[in-house]
């Protein structure tokens, strides 16, 4: 069992002394280091008491919740040998600590470029991808990491579910991990002779320097939609957050998927080379020309084939597993970022061609936890937990459902309110039958999540029997090569809501009550396996769950098994 507190940390570090890291950064001494040309050493850093190690550089930084300094001492306990934090840190600290104190304006800014000091810039020596996005962020990654691996690459790997360094594993606390963690952790794959790294690079992460001091070979762009605005307080600002890895701080070139006008826009916006890809039919406004685009989508196994042609006239024909016209611009984009990398195109269709093609397993992204038949439902678990990945879930499901599409989600509580009701929206607009429940509630009462929710999905319901085609106008649409619940349905159509709570209920509700030919798509937790209800982490897996439901059927015990389109 991991705890929150392990890291992946380099096994051989080098001592740096302290005076060589102030003079380096220009930082002020503000107590603690003796005069001379020797004085103390780090040999690694931590920003957290609670991972600090013999030999740590500690960073303090002050947080929304707590200044870092008020766990120096512990640090120091542990074997901190120095510190750096803010002036207000340094006042925290008075002389009293027995390490060094280095005081940096804002430590945050510095902690990035500092670690990389300590480690030896580890980042540069892997050839690094970085994928950034609301939606399909750990899906590129992970066809990223797959596609890098038929290349013949000792490939790393950073992100949502896991971090990934040669033959250590770990899950993931963090998206993208804080700076100093990231740091050790790259430094580990030089060791453990790593090549390649496909990483997730979060709004957050950008907004609070954890990156920072990475410059990343390739940087992709998936897409942009309502989310973190909690954090973000605008999208305008969640986009800015986002267009920071498009800058020579952060990334040598880009690739930038322009299916929508966010993608457009981050492609003007752009400081270093970038590459478009567009993988749905231009918009009739009169989207720019991209340099790739995606023709050709044809439906292949459980995924979908496609062709993938650069201006210039290249071109590769390959597939994808994973269903659904976004998964196909995810496996498009990881594509063209391993291309835009300088790997040639002969070598990529021959590695493609040798492992199935964009053949990645997801964890817990469209993951099928049940195929279906035998008198049992299609069970497909999914991360979807905005408006917009809700929806082209649904429709990435719709095809390949010849009964009812049945949802199975619920929203989080303490985040971005705007979006239940619109989820609760998209949630009618696509399935025939809602279950609306919990997702992690957090500080939350889970009812009052849940009500906005069901607000949102009574009154999409209500006009759906009401407007008949027209009654999706309100939720964003799809894109071309998924069709829209209006055409799908030309008739007004009766969608059933229901609120079910606890979530492992209402997962059992739906698969129970589903038939043959049925689809449940439990949405919004994918591999996570902790819920958190006001402060507790309570042991929640969505595909255990799914799994028992089966399993629970009459005469079952023929469907369950994992298996990934
Ligand atoms: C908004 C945000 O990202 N906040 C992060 C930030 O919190 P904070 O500034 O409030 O820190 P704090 O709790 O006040 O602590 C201040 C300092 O004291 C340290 N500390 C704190 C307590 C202690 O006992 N000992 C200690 O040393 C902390 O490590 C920190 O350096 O620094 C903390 C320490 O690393 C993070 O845990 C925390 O992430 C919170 C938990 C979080 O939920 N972040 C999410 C929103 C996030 O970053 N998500 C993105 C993905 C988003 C997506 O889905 O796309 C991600 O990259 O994961
Ligand atoms: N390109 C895409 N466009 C829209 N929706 C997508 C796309 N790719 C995946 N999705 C949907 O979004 C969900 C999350 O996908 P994924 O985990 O790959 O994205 P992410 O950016 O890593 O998400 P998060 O930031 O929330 O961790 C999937 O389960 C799927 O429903």
């Amino acid at each position: 069992m991991t705890s929150p507190f392990d890291r992946i940390r380099p096994e051989a570090t080098t001592p740096r002394r302290v005076r060589d890291l102030a003079h380096t950064f220009d930082l002020s001494v503000a107590a603690g280091l003796p005069p001379g040309d020797g004085g103390p050493t780090v040999t690694s850093v931590a920003s957290d008491n609670r991972v600090v190690a013999d030999g740590d550089l500690f960073v303090a930084l002050p947080g929304a919740h707590a200044h870092g300094a008020r766990f120096a001492a512990d640090a120091v306990a542990r074997g901190a040998r120095a510190i750096i934090t803010d002036g207000a840190g340094a006042a925290m600290l008075g002389a009293a600590t027995g390490v060094p104190v280095l005081v940096a304006a804002d430590p945050r800014t510095v902690l990035g470029p500092v670690a990389a000091w300590v480690y030896g810039a580890p980042g540069e020596h892997l050839t690094t991808f970085a994928v950034t996005g609301t939606n399909g962020k750990t899906t590129t990654t992970y066809q990223l990491d797959h596609l890098l691996r038929a290349l013949g690459f000792t490939s790393g790997l950073v992100g949502t579910v896991e971090m990934r360094s040669g033959d250590r594993v770990l899950p993931s606390r963090l998206t993208t991990p804080e700076a100093a963690d990231l740091q050790a952790l790259l430094a580990a794959m030089r060791e453990d002779g790593v090549r390649t790294l496909a990483m997730e690079v979060s709004s957050h992460a950008l907004a609070l320097h954890r990156v920072d001091g990475v410059r990343y070979g390739v940087a992709g762009f998936t897409n942009l939609s309502q989310d973190h605005l909690d954090f973000h307080g605008d999208l305008q600002s969640y986009f800015a957050a986002k267009a920071l890895l498009f800058t020579p701080e952060h990334a040598r070139c880009g690739v930038v998927v322009v299916d929508d006008a966010w993608g457009e826009r981050m492609a003007e916006v752009a400081t270093i080379p970038v590459a478009t890809l567009r993988t749905t039919p231009a918009r009739d406004d009169g989207g720019h020309a991209a340099d790739w685009v995606v023709t050709d989508v044809e439906p292949h196994g459980t995924g979908s084939a496609f062709t993938v042609t650069h201006r210039d006239g290249r071109s590769l024909r390959t597939s994808t597993t994973l269903p659904g016209g976004f998964n196909v611009a995810n496996a498009a984009l990881a594509l063209v970022m391993v291309l835009e990398g300088g790997a040639h195109l002969e070598d990529v269709a021959e590695a493609l061609d040798a492992s199935g093609g964009l053949a990645a397993v997801v964890p817990g992204r469209m993951e099928v936890v049940g195929a279906g038949g035998a008198d049992a439902p299609r069970v497909v678990v999914d991360f979807a937990h905005n408006t917009e990945a809700l929806e082209l879930a649904l429709g990435a499901l719709r095809p390949t459902t010849p009964g009812r599409l049945i949802v199975v989600f619920g929203a989080t509580g303490d985040r971005d309110a705007g979006k239940r009701p619109a989820m609760g929206a998209a949630a009618v607009a696509g399935a025939d039958v809602v279950v609306v429940t919990d997702d992690d509630p957090h500080g939350e009462d889970a009812a009052a999540v849940r009500a906005q929710v069901m607000a949102g999905a009574r009154a999409a319901r209500a006009v759906a029997a009401q407007a008949g085609p027209t009654h999706t106008g309100s939720v964003p649409s799809a894109p071309a090569s998924v069709p829209t619940p209006s055409a799908r349905h030309p008739q007004a159509r009766t969608v059933a809501v229901h609120e079910i709570a606890p979530r492992s209920e209402a997962i059992r509700v739906a698969i129970a009550q589903a038939a043959e030919g049925d689809t449940v798509l439990v949405a919004g937790r994918g591999h996570e396996t902790i819920q958190d209800v006001a402060g507790v982490d309570v042991l929640l897996d969505d595909r255990v769950e799914a799994r028992a439901a089966l399993a629970a059927r009459p005469g079952t015990g023929r469907n369950e098994g994992t298996t990934t389109p």
